[in-house]
């Protein structure tokens, strides 16, 4: 059983159509990044006379415990203020991901994530299940970004690694406490849950840290940067610069553009709090879109139990009236489920169907492609 997260990669190797091309080069969008309706998902966009608008959490206010139960249960997403995170590290870690994107390929390349392996340079993992190809190149970091950083800058790597340990360190930090939050806004203590209190501590949870940078884009309205998807993690906190691009899918709502707020985060719920809340707390379906003039970049911390941990519903939010929906997987077994069903990965790993109707939070409707 793996006990790291880059081992829980292995066994699921992936394969992309989309090799080393580089997309900050081309003045016209090919045909094969072109979208239409039938490779994007059967749901309308919303105009900009929505009345709806993600919720923003202060930390701070004295009602953040609850805003944090409201915004999960209606949304699955929101955007944290006072996260304690100074803006002069969030300005770093941006400036380090703006200088990783700007290397010419041929650079970027030599720290290329391998098939069957996790942390590099190279294009969304989802890619594999769409014919189309998506506007945009990614870096991840799982564990410590010197044996890269050292490939795509060998002189002075030491400070980039300096200010994306720095991130990590309070990345994890902050992670510990929203988990904190978002369990007792269920009625639920550290007590209750043999695996949270070494997760909530500073070296306890595991995360990989997505880079992604969407370069403006020829023709933004048939191009897609990301697809529809949901995040296979307990939930993702998510630093974006000052370009819109993530959009959300709301119930009744449409797709919701979230808008970025100077030194906000966006916090969104992932598959394996989905499952632990019992459905309660919804991963939301999410995407991002392109720019004509401004290129955009977004940092995810995706973050997650030890991968063997047996993650099921809590068992004080199931009853006889409220049975599991869910049966118990663990990180790897599910991020297995993932890289096969994709957006089916949930529907896989329930064991009984809704009292009524489809389940608005089965996402298997989605078409890949
Ligand atoms: O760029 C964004 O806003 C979204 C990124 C994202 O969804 C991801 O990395 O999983
Ligand atoms: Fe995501």
């Amino acid at each position: 059983m793996p006990s790291r997260l880059s081992d829980a990669f292995i066994g699921h190797p992936v394969h992309l159509h989309q090799k080393h091309l580089d997309i900050n080069s081309l003045e016209e969008l090919p045909d094969s990044f072109k979208w239409t309706q039938v490779e994007d998902i059967n749901h309308p966009i919303t105009d900009s006379f929505m009345s709806e608008s993600v919720p923003v959490v202060d930390l701070l206010h004295p009602n953040a415990l609850e805003n944090i139960g409201q915004a999960c249960k209606n949304w699955g997403v929101f955007q944290v203020i006072n996260h304690g995170i100074p803006s002069s590290l969030l300005d770093g870690v941006e400036n380090t991901s703006k200088s990783l994107f700007s290397l010419p390929i041929q650079q970027k390349v030599k720290a290329a994530r391998p098939a069957d392996g996790v942390s590099g340079y190279g294009f969304a993992r989802i890619s594999s299940f769409f014919s189309k190809l998506m506007w945009s190149e990614g870096f991840t970091i799982v564990g410590s970004p010197v044996e890269h950083f050292r490939q795509l800058w060998p002189q002075d790597f030491s400070k980039f690694c300096g200010v994306v340990e720095e991130y990590q360190g309070e990345m994890q930090k902050l992670a510990g406490k929203l988990m904190l939050l978002m369990l007792h806004s269920l009625g639920i203590t550290k007590e209750d849950l043999s695996w949270v209190g070494p997760l909530t501590e500073s070296k306890g949870g595991c995360a990989a840290l997505q880079m992604n940078h969407y370069p403006a884009c020829p023709d933004p309205d048939q191009a897609m940067g990301l697809a529809a998807h949901t995040d296979s993690t307990l939930f993702t906190i998510l630093y974006q610069n000052n370009t819109s691009g993530l959009q959300v899918l709301k119930e009744g709502a449409g797709w919701v553009t979230v808008p970025p707020i100077p030194g906000a985060l966006v916090v969104n719920v992932g598959d394996l709090l989905h499952i632990l809340s019992n459905g309660l707390y919804p991963s939301v379906l999410h995407r991002a879109m392109v720019n004509r003039t401004k290129e955009r970049l977004s940092l995810a911390y995706l973050y997650g139990p030890q991968p063997s941990v047996q993650i099921s519903p809590l068992p004080k939010l199931v009853g006889p009236s409220q049975p599991p929906l869910y049966r118990p997987v663990t990180w790897t077994e599910y991020l297995g489920t993932k890289a096969k069903h994709f957006n089916k990965a949930l529907s896989c790993v329930k064991v009984c169907a809704p009292m009524k109707g489809l389940d608005a939070n089965d996402h298997s409707r989605v078409r890949v492609g």
